[in-house]
Order: C-alpha cells, then structure tokens, then sequence
C-alpha cells in the first residue's frame, strides 16, 4: 500500500483486544493498513486477551505497564487502538505510558478527511469528525476550528456570563456541526432531484459495491472507456485505501442501443465509525436505489472472505437489502493458475484490466437488468415511417425486412416500448 502524498512516516504501536472473535487476526491486518495509509509505520504490535475491555484502561494495568515498556524500548510515541476508546480510556492509556493514543475511529477519520476532494465529501468528514470530538472535549483545549467551514471565527464569540471554556468549545462546535448540516442537507437535495430525474426517465441502475481497493473504479473505468456516453469521462482510481469518497455516475450505452446508469461509490472497511456512516449516509445510500448490485472482491487478497462479510455487514447497517447481486472475483490475473474470464451463475471470476472480463460482466449484467425485455417481431404499415425509425434509434432490432404488408421488425423491446407497439406484433 502507498500514497502518494509525500509526507513523513510517523511509527506506531498497534494495539488490540482479542476477546476471541474469529476477525481479530484479520481486523488487527486491516488495522496496519489503515495506519500505513495514513502515513503511519507499524513499529510493533500488542494484544491482549481480555472477554471485554477494561473501562478505565481498555488494557489490564500490567498491560498497560508492558507497553510502556515496548513504546520506550521502540521509541515510538504514538499509539493506535484497534477499537473507539471512550475519552477516559484515551486519557488512562496516554497518561500510563507518555504516549498520544488515536482510536480506530479517528485513524478512518483522518484518512477520509485526507481523501476528501468534493465539497459534499468534505463536509460529509468535517461533519464526522467534529461529532467525534464533541465528548472528547479537555479543558485544556484550544478549539481551533477551520474556518473555510463557516460557522466559526467571527460570527460566533459570543461568551455567557460564567461559561467555562469547556462550555464555550462544545458549543462552537455544535454551532458549526449545525451549520454544515444546513449545506449538506442543500448538496443532498440537489442530489436528490437529480436522483429522481433519471428513475423518471425508466433506466436501470447498476451499484458496484464492496470492500475498498478491490477494483470498482477500475471496473467503472474499464467500462466507461468502452461503452460510456463520454469516453473520457473517468473516475480516479488508485492503490490506496479510499481512493474514492464520492458516488459517480456514468451512463453506458451498449452497441445495440440498450443503456444503463453504472454508479462507483466509497469502499467498505469493517467497523467503520457510526458517526461516519450517518454523516455518509447519502453517499452509502446510493446502493439501495439500485436495480442490481455488483459486488466486487479482491481475489488475491488472502483475507477475501473477511471483506466479502464485511461487505454484508456494511449493506444490512446502511439498510441495503433484498436488491439483486452479482459477485465479481476480481484481479483473477494477480492469482496462481486462476481460470478467468469464468462465470459460474451470479458469481465471475475476472480481471478489471481484461476486456474478454469486461464482455463477460456485461453480458451477466444485461441477462438481469433486461430480463425483462420482450423479444418480438412486428410489423409496422408502410404509412407509419416514423415508427420504423423511432425503433430503428431507440429499440434493439435483429432484422429487418420489407414485405408486401409493410416493415416486417424482429426487436427487443422494453416493457414500455413492448406496451406502445401492441398493436403492430405478429406473434
Ligand atoms: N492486477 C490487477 N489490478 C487491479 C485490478 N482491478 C483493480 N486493480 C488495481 O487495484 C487498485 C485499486 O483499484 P480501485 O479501482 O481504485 O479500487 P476501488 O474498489 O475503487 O477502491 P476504493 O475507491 O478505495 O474503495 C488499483 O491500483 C488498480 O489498478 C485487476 O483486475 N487486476
Ligand atoms: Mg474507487
């Protein structure tokens, strides 16, 4: 994993609690790639085995004692915790050991924030992280808050009489909470009618979803340069935990003139933090407005399984269900003797960077999404031209022929058009 950004490399100690849950080994993996991708290196790792977190401490005191010792020896000042610690876990744990603790949840925050591009991304994080520090307000802070968000800086001083400063800070911050909250639910709302408009106009949505850094800009990519209605229309893809924070929507039209919306969309970690899922939520939404799903997994990951149930959790906690879904086994190329392009059912094993993968995945999406297009033949009067052309631009037509009677069509047609030309079917 690496970033780009050039930035310097901070050492960390991970730290996490194995209260014997089958994903720890792999939340603790996840966990290190997090860290690398927000700059951080992982000097060390301590775990504990405890049924539940110790409420003052997170660790038991002797473990506490130990990874003093560990940070010590290591030199390394900064710890990062595999859980959301409350505000006395961090104090405890910071003032056992000398050294700064970032909780799981603020580590996906700080990687969103950074990633952040659009304005509705931005404010989306903005949003997450300052509920985040609502709770774990310190007296001793000094409340700086951005002042590009609007919200802070001059138009709110004001200081009742007797209000500590720890008062003063939580209200500034619930000010600009409330004052972000305004201008996304306006981004959200245009958003939304734009949603409306194209369920209006009668096409299908296709959601590709699924754990971050699997392949999905990549597959929109591949897609869009060959069918999109601007070929160079793409999205940013990288090797990067959340490359992308935003929902993207393309149009693809196929060569026999069938379209669809395909929509590329955030990346899922395991337990990502509640606060950034509710300030998220429109952007995660975006997959249950759609027809069908398109799942896809990083093959060559060893720990596919895991994403592919985090996956699952992410769906069911933003409330996705009952849409239909392909699975894709994506990066079948970087696999050992891995047959691909296959497809066996809804599930394909592919590579976003082959297009003999790209027409498989097609022509799996069409079977569902035109499932319900009638196959037919009609026969159009020689006195209704139009209609021959208005098929010939907007239906499928197998062929064509000129008989005594008229233009003999042998179509496939959408529900809709199937229902306007009724009268003119031979069959
Ligand atoms: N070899 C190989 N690399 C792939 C394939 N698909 C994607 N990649 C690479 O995997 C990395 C991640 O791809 P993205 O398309 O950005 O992944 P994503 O699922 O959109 O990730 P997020 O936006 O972070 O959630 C990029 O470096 C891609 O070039 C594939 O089939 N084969
Ligand atoms: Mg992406």
């Amino acid at each position: 994993m690496y970033d780009n950004e050039q930035s310097p490399v901070q050492p960390v100690v991970l730290v996490g609690l194995d209260r014997g849950n089958e994903q720890f080994e792999y939340q603790m993996i996840e966990l290190a790639n997090l860290a690398s991708a927000n700059h951080m290196e992982v000097s060390e790792v301590v775990t504990q085995k405890l049924d539940r977190p110790n409420s003052a401490t997170y660790f038991g005191k002797g473990k506490i004692e130990e990874l003093a010792e560990v940070l010590k020896v290591a030199d390394v000042k900064m710890i990062v915790a595999n859980d959301e610690l409350s505000p006395s876990q961090i104090r405890n744990i910071e003032q056992g050991t000398g050294a700064t603790v970032m909780d799981r949840t603020a580590l996906i925050l700080d990687i969103f924030a950074s990633r952040a591009k659009t304005r509705l991304a931005k404010l989306q994080v903005q949003i997450a992280q300052l509920q985040y520090q609502l709770p774990r307000l310190r007296t001793s802070m000094n409340i700086r808050l951005d002042q590009q968000t609007g919200g802070g800086g001059g138009s709110f001083t004001s200081r009742g009489a007797g209000e500590t400063k720890l008062e003063t800070n939580r209200r500034l911050i619930e000010h600009q909470i409330s004052v972000l909250r305004k201008e996304l639910a306006e981004i959200e709302a245009d958003d939304e009618t734009r949603r409306a408009q194209r369920t209006k106009q009668n096409i299908k949505n296709v959601a590709l979803i699924g754990y971050t850094n699997a392949g999905k800009s990549t597959i929109m990519n591949g897609l869009v340069k060959r069918f999109g209605e601007n070929q160079d229309k793409l999205v940013f893809q990288a090797d990067m935990l959340f490359a992308t924070l935003e929902t993207s929507v393309r149009k693809l039209n196929l060569p026999d003139k069938q379209s669809f919306l395909l929509s590329d969309t955030v990346g899922f970690v395991s337990q990502l933090p509640h606060n950034l899922v509710a300030a998220f939520r429109a952007t995660l939404a975006e997959a249950a407005q759609a027809d069908l799903l398109v799942q896809v997994v990083d093959y060559a990951d060893p720990h596919y399984q895991e994403m592919m149930e985090t996956t699952q959790t992410t769906l069911s906690e933003i409330g996705v269900g009952g849409i239909p879904m392909i699975t894709i086994y994506n990066k079948a190329d970087l696999r050992e003797s891995t047959v691909y392009p296959e497809r066996t059912g809804d599930i394909l094993t592919l590579s976003a960077q082959d297009d003999a993968s790209l027409d498989l995945l097609i022509a799996t999406i069409r079977e569902h999404i035109f499932a319900d297009h009638v196959q037919t033949t009609l026969l159009i009067p020689f006195d209704q031209g139009q209609l021959v052309s208005d098929l010939n631009e907007n239906a499928t037509v197998h062929e064509l022929t000129y008989t005594e009677n008229g233009t003999e069509m042998s179509v496939t047609l959408t529900p809709a058009q199937a229902g306007r030309y009724e009268q003119y079917r031979l069959d």
